[in-house]
């Protein structure tokens, strides 16, 4: 009970004095100007006399206020509820601390009880010329306990302290390099970008233009060569992993693909078919891989180590870190038939599974997983031609349904086929929209390989219109039915026979994704999901959507250490290096103008920061993971001394670069595995990112876009001073690029 007095008695006659919370004002000064042309170099402080804000009166004293967005600036700071009166005035100093600063005009602010006695009126300063500059002022408080204080303080420190490399913060919003934008106004960049377009290696990564079905495995039965042949393409001393794929792809001139007759007679199969617009106008259909591909043995082929060859019987992943270890851990853990896992695609048509299947294997082989995706479609069309109508699709069609069990059973037996070869995870791409189905493909896999169901379930109805009209644009089922309205009507009564029998998966270990294309909430619902891989492959659905953006590429600007040849280092921008910061940071406000939501992304290392430097507008993240490689003992020499002075490593880099690991340092395999958060990130992200790194992450981040073999990477062209623009779209990725100087 209380005594009335100072202190109380607990239960135990023992005296407490009972707990006081001060009461504390949580204030917050703002000050707005959007006209940066005029303020962009002048930055915010205040000055005060009284202690409490530590005696700020003297110019040289004056508090700093921070950078909130590009137009406010803000300063914060706690006071008893019932303070003496501040008196404050605003200042704005120059960037050159020996320049005068300018003090508002007027008399002094007095602040009292949180609130200003003469209103938020204007600050205006004088400043060149007799230039008025003009700010909002804004005031606001809160009234706080100590222990709210306490609480805000120490989830701060824990979470949101942010560290800071050489005295340049991890993560910045524009702060002091804001006043680097001045200097860029005397570099100039055309103002159409067009104009810095140049063509980029191949046009492999446009699969934005690609049906995905196109670019999957080709039956065995039905296949010319020995898959276990090694060819190259095009250039004889490329090696890749994909052979099928690539083959299709480079056999192709990509001129022909746009010509204006509107037919393209593929060099593949001989078909000759168009895709059409949705107005009735057909443009070129490029008809990758429903045939067999102009294949060229090569003589100079060589595989650089077996385990990085699809086709040898090697399944552990040619990974590096967690990636191996996982995979090894579960593979000699787990029952011998896990050693194989199968992805079973299962959904309606026009859900995104073909889709799904595509970047699900792009991302597994990727990280060093041996991946291969199988499409039954592109086995029907094979088998039983590709003008199949509605009717063949009926569940009450003896014949249809036999065909279509058949061509699924001679895909699958194919995929076991080639796990037994040592392949790591097939991609099952069906309907498989039946339980009775599922049962059969369960019985074919038993003993042999493990499997997850992966369903994609879709409820927004304009969705399933629009994915419904790219499929008619793009399947090769409908490149032959002249009338776009007539393709979509057939189309449709497909997918409502497939409505009649469909099941969702209840049965054994499943991945249901339900509305996640929208990166908007969603849900992904798992069963029976165990194991490194299976675990990585969720992590990854959970984060992938369709929002289209783009991401741009580039190098930090010429270093001191590029233009003296030694690698690694961390010096700062040669005189080359100084113009591109400024040349990009004018590309950047150009190209993302409407971007408000866009972040830049460095390395920590200060020639990635320093080119990030001038841009504004956007805030800016560092990530040790986007380092350049880790060079170790070699870390300063140039490629001559090491030639020189360690003839063997050398040697060793340059027959094996993916694998060969600096001493002390990192391989390319150790970099790639370094940069999967960087890659979930980048997938999850619904902005546009811009990543200023360096050449060998670089590498590494573009060919995982791009689909890129892993034994190509550590030679793949990323050249300075250029921007890869990778566009992330609903139907793919696309590619250009921007040289905006030597
Ligand atoms: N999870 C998803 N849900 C809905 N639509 C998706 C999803 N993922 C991709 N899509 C969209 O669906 C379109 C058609 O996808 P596709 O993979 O050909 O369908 P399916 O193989 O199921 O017939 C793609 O171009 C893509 O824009
Ligand atoms: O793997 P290689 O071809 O050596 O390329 C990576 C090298 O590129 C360099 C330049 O030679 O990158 P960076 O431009 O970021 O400095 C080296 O620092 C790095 O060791």
């Amino acid at each position: 009970m209380a005594t009335g007095s100072e202190e109380e008695r607990d239960g135990n006659g023992i005296h407490q004095t009972p707990l006081r919370i001060p009461e504390l004002l949580y204030v917050s000064v703002k000050m707005e100007n959007p006209n940066l042309a005029l303020a962009g170099n002048l930055f915010p402080h205040v000055s005060c006399s009284s202690s409490l804000l530590g005696d700020s009166s003297e110019e040289s004293k004056a508090l700093s206020m921070e950078r909130e967005s590009a137009s406010m600036w803000e300063l914060s700071f706690v006071v008893p509820q019932y303070h003496e009166a501040l008196d404050f005035k605003f200042l704005l100093k120059p960037k050159d601390i020996n320049s005068p600063c300018f003090v508002e005009e007027g008399p002094s602010r007095v602040l009292i009880g949180g609130a200003l006695q003469d209103g938020a009126r204007l600050a205006s300063f004088k400043i060149d010329n007799d230039q008025v500059v003009e700010y909002r002022v804004f005031v606001q408080a809160s009234r706080v306990s100590s222990f709210d204080l306490a609480a805000s303080w120490r989830a701060y420190k824990g979470h949101f302290h942010f560290s800071a490399v050489r005295g340049i913060p991890d993560v910045s919003i524009n702060s002091e390099l804001q006043a680097e934008s001045e200097s860029v106004s005397s570099v100039s960049l055309e103002l159409d970008l067009e104009q810095y377009v140049v063509p980029a290696p191949s046009n492999l990564a446009n699969t934005a233009d690609v049906y995905a079905a196109n670019m999957t495995e080709n039956p065995r039965s039905l296949n010319s060569g020995s898959v276990s042949d090694s060819y190259s393409i095009g250039d004889d001393s490329v090696a890749t992993d994909q052979p099928e794929t690539e083959m299709e792809v480079n056999t192709l001139d990509p001129s022909m693909g746009y010509q204006s007759s509107g037919m393209v007679k593929s060099q593949s199969v001989g078909t000759i078919s168009t895709l059409r617009k949705e107005d009735g106008q057909r443009v070129a259909f490029v008809d990758r891989g429903v045939g067999f591909p102009r294949i060229v043995k090569s003589s100079s082929f060589n595989i650089i180590d077996p385990s990085l060859d699809p086709d040898t019987k090697n399944s552990f992943p040619a990974a590096a870190g967690a990636v191996a270890a996982g995979a090894i851990a579960d593979q000699m853990l787990g029952p011998k038939e896990d050693k194989h896992l199968a992805i079973v695609m299962v959904s309606l048509p026009a859900r995104g599974k073909t889709f799904t299947a595509a970047k699900l294997t792009r991302y597994l082989r990727w990280l060093g997983h041996n991946t291969k995706h199988f499409n039954v479609g592109k086995y029907r069309r094979l088998k039983h031609g590709t003008n199949q109508s509605a009717d063949f699709f009926r569940a009450d069609n003896p014949e249809g349904m036999e065909a279509r069990d058949e061509v699924a059973k001679l895909a699958f037996e194919d995929m076991i086929t080639w796990m037994q070869e040592g392949g790591q995870v097939g991609i099952f791409d069906a309907t498989n929209s039946s339980k009775k189905r599922r049962n059969m493909l369960m019985k074919l896999a038993e003993g042999r390989c493990k499997i997850i169901f992966l369903e994609t379930i879709c409820n927004d109805v304009d969705m399933i219109e629009r994915n419904i009209r790219f499929k008619i644009q793009q399947s090769p089922d409908y490149a032959e039915v002249p009338d776009f309205e007539a393709g979509l009507r057939d189309f449709k009564i497909r997918v409502a026979n497939y409505e009649k029998v469909y099941e969702t998966v209840k049965e054994g270990s499943y991945i249901k994704m339900i509305d996640m294309a929208s990166g908007r909430g969603g849900q992904i619902q798992v069963n029976n999901i165990s194991g490194y891989l299976p675990g990585r492959i969720v992590f990854f659905l959970m984060n992938t959507h369709l929002t289209p953006r783009p991401i741009l590429l580039t190098r930090h600007g010429e270093s001191q250490d590029n233009v003296r040849g030694r690698i690694g280092g961390d010096t700062e921008l040669s005189e080359h290096g100084e113009i591109y910061k400024q040349k990009l940071a004018k590309f950047v406000e150009k190209r993302l103008e409407s971007e408000r939501a866009a972040s830049i992304w460095t390395s920590t290392l200060q020639r990635t920061i320093l080119t990030a430097g001038p841009i504004v507008g956007f805030p800016k993240i560092q990530w040790r993971a986007l380092d350049e490689i880790n060079a170790g003992v070699c870390d300063g020499m140039t490629y001559e001394q090491i030639k020189k002075n360690m003839p063997d490593d050398y040697e060793s880099r340059k027959k094996d670069k993916l694998r060969y690991r600096y001493p002390r340092g990192e391989s390319y395999l150790d970099v790639i595995q370094r940069l999967e958060p960087v890659i979930i990130e980048l997938e999850r992200q619904r902005a546009p990112v811009v990543v200023i790194s360096h050449q060998a992450v670089l590498r590494a981040l573009y060919a995982y876009f791009t689909d890129r073999p892993l034994k190509e990477i550590p030679h793949m062209e990323v050249p300075l001073h250029t921007i890869i623009e990778i566009d992330l779209g609903v139907t793919g990725v696309q590619e250009k690029r921007y040289k905006l100087m030597d």
